[in-house]
């Protein structure tokens, strides 16, 4: 997967060189390439911003230079890219959107900042990519590039070879539609406090259903809405106590 980034502030992506992507980054499994916006214009001053027709705070990132870097990484694209740009006002961002990016050979994210971008880079990168504005929850931060870290990284990892094992990816929250299950490993004992037993039996059949059970549980808990979902039965179906 080709992924390109570009924002003003490159340097913001530099978590991108570490752990599982920076190892996926290095073997070839994740061609990742972070621009610097100002390289895309021309004058002394290397100007990104302007201040907002019709009056207002702030400043608006100008066309120009987002229109050149966008044109330049879509030539270089071997099929329709998808540009990403992360906002509040975007579709929320879910694993299921994940397993869809994941799918996609040419993703390019646009770091918006200041009061945003002007509307017709939008309009003009429509010709060439398959624009999705999109949002990481209901809060606002000072640019896209901290989305930008955490939309990439739970794209990558479900990427072959870059999760070293791949079973660690099932049974994850979210991936079924479930919450995943408490872990625990040595000592046995801490502060008082002991593994559950039926960890310690060996019986892989109690376990798994020990571990279903939990999930079940804490999505009733922390997240009943799953549970209402269409595709998922309510917990009274499932017979669990809340
Ligand atoms: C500038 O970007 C944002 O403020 C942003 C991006 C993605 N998700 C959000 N909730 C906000």
């Amino acid at each position: 997967m080709r992924l390109d980034v570009v924002s003003i502030f490159p340097d913001y992506l530099a978590p991108l060189d570490l752990s599982l992507i920076g190892k996926a980054r290095r073997d070839g499994l994740l061609d990742l390439r972070v621009h610097d916006l100002r390289d895309f214009t021309h004058d002394r001053h290397r100007t990104v911003d302007d201040t907002p027709y019709g009056g207002g705070a702030g400043m608006v990132m100008k066309p120009e230079p987002w229109g050149e870097a966008l044109d330049q990484l879509a030539n270089a694209a071997d099929s329709r890219p998808v540009l990403i740009v992360p906002g509040p006002g975007g579709t929320p961002f879910s694993q299921a959107m994940a397993r869809e990016l994941a799918d996609e050979s040419h993703l390019v994210f646009a770091c918006g900042r200041y009061e945003g971008i002007d509307e017709r880079v939008y309009e003009h990168a429509r010709k060439r990519y398959d624009v999705r504005v999109v949002s990481l929850g209901d809060y606002v931060l000072n640019g896209g590039e901290v989305a930008v870290l955490a939309i990439v990284e739970a794209v990558a990892r479900l990427l072959p070879g870059v999760i070293g094992n791949a079973a660690s990816l099932v049974e994850e929250s979210h991936e079924d539609g479930l919450l995943e299950y408490p872990v625990y490993t040595k000592p046995e004992h801490w502060q008082g406090l002991s593994v559950p037993t039926v960890l310690l039996s060996g019986d892989h059949g109690k376990i798994a259903a020990w571990r279903h059970e939990q999930r079940l549980q804490r999505t009733a808990e922390r997240r009943p809405d799953l549970l209402s979902a269409p595709a998922a039965a309510s917990p009274e179906q499932l017979q669990i106590s809340v």
